[in-house]
């Protein structure tokens, strides 16, 4: 597969935005306009930057309002092109996008509009350039994919093909299949964007929401698939019009787009395999029909099958010891060469690293998931392009695959064992006995805070590297702002995770410095009797969130609840959620510098996070964090 991308989606010059597109790996780009207009470079000179740069200008954009105009404006509109045209020889482009009209269009005729494109493309022709002719989804009278084949095939000149935008096609719900019929020879270029499913007029949706794919919920394989079976071999180009990306560094958003059309990439070869296995399901044997676009595939990983252990950092490691051993940890010891220690309830492992925490870090430093081969989860991961983790080792220690996710925090991949055991701990604690509480635990989900220019990013990060599936977000109000949670599990539950993006700090001066510091991020762990584990806690004098009686009377307003039990929540500062699928029981403790822990009981099949009480643990920390 060629890929490409828009220049209009990354910030800087022109310049820049091509030195990015290169070091990222992409095969080519299309140049928008206003990029080109406000360059100090001439168009010999791109031409030239892009030859040693080993980047193919694949198509010159936007050529606005040219069709279903009066005989005046077709005029004007052709000299207009023919500046283009010859613009284009000199920079060495053969590709034009033309856009339907949305604007000076007056005249709403098929056979007009058809004459108007047709001499447009024997223009076009004369310079050797192609006219790629897209619908935009909100123009004036061609706004269908479909609509705009037609023309093209009712003028059946060389010059003249079309332009497929998933974000045209898919923001208006149009059905992708009919692609397939379409001939090869005049599809003349492919743009991808994915975006969240908003309500809202298309044209602002377009031109700020639109993100890379994996990032939204656009069936993006499909659309892809059906574009390799109508035989189409060009350029399959990212156009992601975006307020985020466009003011974030330039280098660091083209490898997430690049990690997007990789992994979009192997997702259409995986919907093409699905879709033929099943055509084919009871006559031929599936076999692989092969397309003239080579797709390429990644190394395969399956969903991990659990946390293996979560590493926090914090200035003040006492205060974290002391809160773990009164929520019922048991500690294990010291590393054997390292500043850390080891903690653990049940199955549930926390490492404390006892190095000072840096402001710009994480609070919650590491995560380690169980999967099925170390090696290949790493070797995938890399391939998309994730940072790898050095870590020092020593010759008899426990080698761990690391990567780095896009908020920093170091991912390690780890080897699963059947019994939920971890070969690493013999690391820690020599001479200790193993004082482990005996309670069952395990690692129920991990909070992980997000800076918000690097969000979306997250979310493709974890889908594509981790095999996470993003569940639709959630908005969370909270004294600071709305808080976006993301929430990526696997298909069983045992791997959750929360980003939360948190809202812009109203920063005091010395919150400023510390930025990071007011992104709070947490570990839940499940246990099975949480009431009994309250009291312990309790017990052991454990600072719990405490909980306004507010919300006890609005509990019992919706749930109902026996007296007694109502009691014993409020007592014990526990927050409550039901649904049809079961019951779900939860505290929090304090914070310490930035990161905080809850346990929770799941009963039956309660799925969720108790999302209902997620505002009133914000505002009771935000109080905390400001009456400090
Ligand atoms: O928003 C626009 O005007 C615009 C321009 C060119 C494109 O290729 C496109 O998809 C949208
Ligand atoms: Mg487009």
């Amino acid at each position: 597969m060629r890929t490409g991308i828009a220049t209009v989606c990354l910030s800087g010059t022109l310049k820049e935005k091509m030195q990015a597109c290169a070091i990222a790996g992409f095969d080519g780009i299309e140049i928008f306009e206003q990029d080109l207009v406000t360059s100090p470079l001439s168009p010999e000179d791109v031409r030239a930057m892009a030859a040693d740069l080993g980047l193919g200008l694949d198509l010159y954009q936007p050529f606005r309002d040219f069709d279903g105009v009066t005989a005046e404006l077709l005029k004007a509109n052709l000299r207009r092109a023919e500046a283009k045209f010859k613009l284009m020889s000199r920079l060495g482009m053969d590709t034009i996008l033309v856009c339907s009209n949305v604007a000076t269009a007056t005249i709403d005729d098929d056979e007009l509009r058809a004459s108007q494109l047709a001499q447009l493309a024997a223009l076009a022709g004369e310079h050797g350039v192609k006219v790629a002719y897209e619908a935009l989804a909100w123009g004036k009278h061609v706004n269908d994919y479909e609509h705009a084949h037609r023309l093209v095939e009712m003028v059946d000149h060389p010059n003249l093909g079309t332009c497929l935008d998933s974000f045209h096609i898919l923001s208006r719900d149009w059905d992708t299949a009919p692609i397939e019929d379409f001939n090869a020879d005049k599809i003349f270029f492919v743009q991808v964007a994915d975006a969240p499913k908003l309500s809202m007029d298309v044209l602002s949706w377009s031109r700020h929401y639109r993100v890379f794919p994996g990032e939204g919920q656009f069936e993006l394989a499909k659309f892809m698939g059906h574009v390799v079976r109508a035989g189409y071999t060009g350029p399959v180009s990212l156009e992601v019009f975006n307020d985020v990306f466009r003011q974030s560094d330039v280098e660091r958003t083209a490898v997430d787009a690049m990690r997007s059309l990789i992994w979009l990439e192997e997702q259409s070869a995986k919907w093409l395999e699905s879709t033929s296995a099943e055509a084919a399901a009871g006559s031929v044997p599936a076999s692989r029909r092969r397309y003239p676009m080579e797709l390429a595939t990644l190394p395969k990983v399956s969903e991990p099958a659990g946390f293996n252990f979560a590493e926090v950092k914090a200035d003040d490691t006492a205060r974290l010891e002391k809160l773990l051993g009164q929520l019922g940890f048991g500690f294990e010891g010291r590393h054997r060469t390292k500043d850390v220690q080891l903690w653990t309830m049940g199955q549930a492992r926390v490492i404390i690293n006892e190095q000072a925490a840096s402001h710009s870090e994480p609070a919650i430093a590491a995560l380690g998931f169980d999967v099925d081969s170390p090696v290949i989860a790493s070797a995938r991961a890399q391939q998309l392009k994730a940072p790898v983790v050095q870590r020092r080792v020593q010759a008899d220690e426990e080698v761990f695959q690391g990567i780095c996710a896009p908020d920093s925090t170091e991912i390690f991949l780890c080897q699963g064992s059947p019994d939920g055991t971890a070969a690493w701990t013999h690391e820690f604690g020599e001479g200790l006995e193993h004082p482990g509480s005996g309670n069952r635990a395990v690692i129920d989900h991990v909070n992980l805070a997000q800076p918000w220019q690097h969000f979306d990013e997250a979310v493709l990060f974890y889908t594509s590297a981790l095999a996470l599936e993003p569940q639709p977000f959630a908005e969370v109000p909270s004294p600071s702002g709305l808080v976006r949670s993301q929430v990526m599990q696997t298909t069983d539950g045992a791997v959750r995770l929360v980003l939360n993006l948190a809202p812009a700090q109203q920063a005091s001066a010395q919150q400023a410095q510390s930025a990071r510091k007011s992104y709070q991020e947490h570990i839940a762990f499940a246990v099975d009797d949480l009431v009994a584990t309250a009291r312990s806690a309790r017990d052991r004098g454990l600072e719990f969130l405490q909980i306004p009686a507010n919300y006890y009377e609005d509990l019992d307003a919706r749930f109902d609840l026996e007296p007694g039990f109502l009691a014993t929540l409020k007592e014990l500062n526990l927050l409550y959620d039901r649904d049809a699928d079961g019951e779900f029981l939860h505290f929090y403790t304090a914070t310490v510098g930035s990161v905080f822990f809850e346990m929770v009981e799941r009963r039956g099949n309660y799925g969720g996070y108790g999302a209902p009480n997620a505002p009133v643990r914000h505002a009771v920390q935000y109080d905390h964090l400001h009456r400090n």
